[in-house]
């Protein structure tokens, strides 16, 4: 997804009118924090869309926003602007009660610090149970059933007795995605779920997610500063200073000779009212200044730098051509 494309291509966020099966709605989001009378925009104006099942990483550098708007997602933030929905539940307008509901029921969380999503006294299984136990599902034996089921799906099964000491780092976040989704979760959002892994143990654990979000149908949003983990998942969304930049879409195509290939598309994000951020590399590339050219062709929108360039016909042929 780095490096200058020629196929970069414009899309546009679905409008939450249209987002009827869509789990996650943000709208214009903005996220101003103010210390000591100074104020950062940490979110300006995101836009987002993530459709009911989907799985969708946010990657971003550091800085970017990623946090906040996993804050503002799992309720423990609310935005200064902007609209979020998540599952049907407006964000904005949720009470105190209506908050420990969507936090306990409607969404599931993985956190980059696995000691941080595991009792340490507590047994593989044993965790994956207190969450049931918590909300009161089922009997004692449908519960029994449920934590056998989710070890066995994220491919610990074998490990339900070990305490989260006695476990590797990507074991552990398994056992952690289980404990996210053990009351079914609508949304499963993870924080950085591979950022204390190695390269190989960060793949099982996407791997897992994938299992999670194919098998249970969970709608599943990671949050990255890893571009590399756009090449495991089918839609990965760039965020840059606070808003969705670019997005690469990953496919699988089968050309004329029967062999399946794996396709990358990288999209840029226009919002609503027709903005779009360049690529860096774009801009670089043609030193693009604070003026751009533009010009509407039949099928595409030319833009190029505000001085007179090598190809460019010079501001008599455009006087000409109006
Ligand atoms: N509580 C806060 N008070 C003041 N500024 C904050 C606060 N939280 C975040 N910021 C600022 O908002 C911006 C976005 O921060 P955020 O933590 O969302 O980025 P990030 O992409 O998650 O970065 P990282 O990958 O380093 O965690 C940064 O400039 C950060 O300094």
């Amino acid at each position: 997804m780095n490096g200058p494309t020629s196929r970069t291509a414009a899309t546009v966020p679905d409008p939450p009118a249209r987002g009827v099966h869509a789990s996650i709605v943000c709208h214009g989001l903005v996220r101003i924090f103010a210390t000591d009378g100074v104020e950062v925009q940490a979110l300006q104006g995101l836009d987002l869309t993530v459709q009911s099942s989907e799985l969708v990483a946010v990657v971003g550098a550091s800085g970017s926003g990623k946090s906040t708007l996993l804050g503002i997602l799992s309720g423990l933030d609310t935005p200064t602007a902007g609209a979020v929905r998540v599952a049907g539940t407006d964000l904005l307008t949720m009470d105190r009660r209506a908050r420990v509901r969507y936090q306990r029921h409607t969404v599931g969380f993985v956190w980059q610090q696995t000691g941080r999503n595991l009792l340490p006294y507590l047994s593989a299984a044993e965790n994956v149970r207190l969450p049931l136990e918590i909300a009161g599902s089922g009997s004692r034996a449908d519960r029994t059933r449920r934590v056998a089921q989710l070890l066995d799906l994220l491919d610990v099964g074998a490990l339900a007795d070990r305490r989260p000491g006695e476990m590797s780092g990507g074991q552990q976040q398994r056992v952690a995605i289980a404990v996210a989704v053990a009351n079914a979760p609508r949304v499963l959002l993870a924080d950085e779920p591979t950022g204390e892994l190695d390269e190989a143990t960060s793949v099982e654990v996407l791997e897992a997610l994938r299992a999670v979000n194919r098998e249970t149908g969970v709608t599943t949003l990671l949050v990255t500063h890893d571009p590399t983990v756009s090449e495991h998942v089918a839609r990965t969304v760039q965020i840059r200073d606070g808003r969705t930049s670019t997005e690469v879409l990953r496919r699988t195509e089968v050309d004329e000779h029967g062999d399946t290939q794996d396709v990358a598309e990288e999209f840029a994000v226009m919002d609503r009212v027709g903005r779009l951020q360049l690529p860096s590399e774009f801009v670089e590339a043609l030193d693009l200044r604070a003026r751009v050219r533009l010009a509407l062709e039949p099928d595409h929108v030319q833009v190029r730098p505000d001085r007179p360039g090598p190809a460019d016909p010079g501001p008599a042929r455009h006087e000409e051509a109006r």
